[in-house]
């Protein structure tokens, strides 16, 4: 079967149609998802009227307008449409439409229920955003705001509990034997796989916090992961020999391309803290979304406002955190970066094509971690694979540097597992690919070490 047409479209024929997670998204999640935006707004319109008056109010009608119309192309299967508002990535999305109509071929129109799923999925958000763009003043209003916020709070004593555990390792942290170091970077890698699971497009923007304690939870959560590479990007991170060449005490750079708000967000904060207070990099680059995306993903709105909370927290380790990331944002021992390309629907094996810039840039990490589902999907193009296809075949040329994936399993697609092992999961779970219980640490070195 051709490499293309085995992109995982909504259905590939009648028979999976009423099966396929990616039908069952469209047909009842993401109408879900449009109309809890649409009440959004629509609860918001008194807000509105206070901070623009008349203005806000037509902004606000003329916004549930065009929503409402997207939610019924979408539920009656009608042609993807060009966008017209005038963002610089327009004109991009519009060439990805043309693209895949000549795909398509003319006998079928590009429409929602005819066309891959990764490609409309990420449409859907991006006309969201048109129709906020289209109705100045509320053109800056984050619709998924409330959702974002709100998972923080809610996983309070969670955040806490993290935060402790942080602070205890902070204070003696370059006097760790490397086992001892080992073990916490261990365990905090783990901590931000499972931190994917906090994510509200799954959930359609349902209470997805985490209640439990994110450590303890670790050892009962260990036999889910499918795939684990900690071992690899522990090597990448320490290899004696790769600093020796390279002339370096510690890793100059690692970027973690973000994934949720929230509860995530906070468990890649204390990652990347651990990994500099340790001594073992040296900066982070965190990559989020130029817009409000798949409800809870980072923009740098949200980066901001959960330092702010946290400095502001009268939990003293909490705020002892957001101290320490507000000092390393200022010092730039964090850098943020929100490049378009992150929320547009191309597959990574096209960044160095479509985004030469961001390409380049992730060339300059000595390793880039990718958070989450959606990422997976990019990095293997959401492709039909055999599940023992390995990751390298799967990512289709895209290496800018030694990267690994870690993703709570919430689509069905999946590479890398050992002969046997998704007949046995099938067996034993047969919603083991989207039911958000199984994850994996997924490592690629695209220039192995002579
Ligand atoms: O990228 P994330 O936040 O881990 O997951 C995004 C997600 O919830 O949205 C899509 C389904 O609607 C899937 O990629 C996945 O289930
Ligand atoms: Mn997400």
């Amino acid at each position: 079967m051709e490499v293309e047409t085995m992109v995982n479209n909504v259905f590939s024929n009648p028979v999976e149609m009423k099966l396929s997670f990616a039908y069952l998204t469209i047909r009842d999640r993401m109408p879900t998802i449009l109309t809890k935006v649409i009440d959004t707004i629509h609860r918001n319109k008194n807000t509105f009227f206070e901070e623009y008056g008349e203005e806000g109010i037509e902004a606000e009608k003329n916004a549930i307008g065009l929503l409402s119309k997207l939610r019924n192309e979408l539920q009656t299967d009608k042609p993807v449409v060009e966008l017209k508002d005038d963002l610089k990535d327009s004109e991009a999305w519009n060439q990805y439409l043309q693209r895949q109509q000549k795909l398509q071929g003319d006998q079928e129109c590009v429409s929602w229920f005819s066309s891959p799923w990764l490609y409309v999925e990420c449409y859907m958000y991006r006309r969201i955003h048109e129709a906020l763009l289209l109705n100045p003043p509320i053109s800056e209003y984050d619709v998924f705001n409330e959702g974002k916020t709100q998972s923080f709070f809610d996983s309070q004593q969670a955040v806490m509990d993290l935060c402790t555990y942080l602070e205890g390792i902070r204070k003696n942290a370059k006097e760790l034997f490397q086992n001892q170091l080992f073990e916490h970077f261990s365990t905090l890698l783990q901590v931000s796989l499972w931190g994917n699971k906090c994510d509200l497009s799954i959930s359609a923007g349902e209470d997805n916090s985490q209640k439990s304690s994110p450590i303890e939870s670790l050892s009962s959560l260990h036999p889910f992961i499918l795939v684990d590479d900690t071992n690899a990007v522990w090597a990448t991170l320490t290899s004696a020999r790769r600093q020796e060449k390279l002339g370096k005490t510690k890793v100059d750079r690692v970027d973690i391309v973000l994934d949720n708000a929230g509860f995530e967000l906070v468990t890649d904060l204390v990652f990347a803290d651990f990994l500099v207070s340790s001594g073992l990099v040296r900066q982070i680059h965190f990559h989020g979304k130029s817009l409000p995306w798949f409800v809870s993903d980072v923009t740098a709105n949200d980066l901001q406002w959960i330092v702010r909370q946290a400095m502001a927290a009268n939990h003293r380790w909490l705020s002892k955190c957001g101290v320490q990331w507000q000092t390393y944002l200022k010092q730039g021992v964090w850098r943020y970066h929100d490049h378009p390309f992150w929320t547009q629907p191309h597959e990574f094996c096209d960044m160095a094509s479509d985004a030469p810039d961001l390409y380049a840039s992730l060339q300059e990490a000595d390793l880039v971690l990718f958070k989450g589902d959606l990422n997976y999907r990019k990095l293997t193009g959401d492709r039909d694979w055999e599940h023992v296809v390995d990751f390298n075949t799967a990512l289709r040329g895209f290496g800018p540097a030694p990267l690994c994936s870690l993703r709570t399993l919430k689509a069905n697609v999946q590479v890398g597992l050992q002969p046997g092992q998704a007949e046995k999961l099938t067996s034993r779970d047969p919603s083991w690919m989207t039911n958000g219980k199984y994850a994996v640490i997924q490592f690629h070195n695209p220039t192995p070490e002579d």
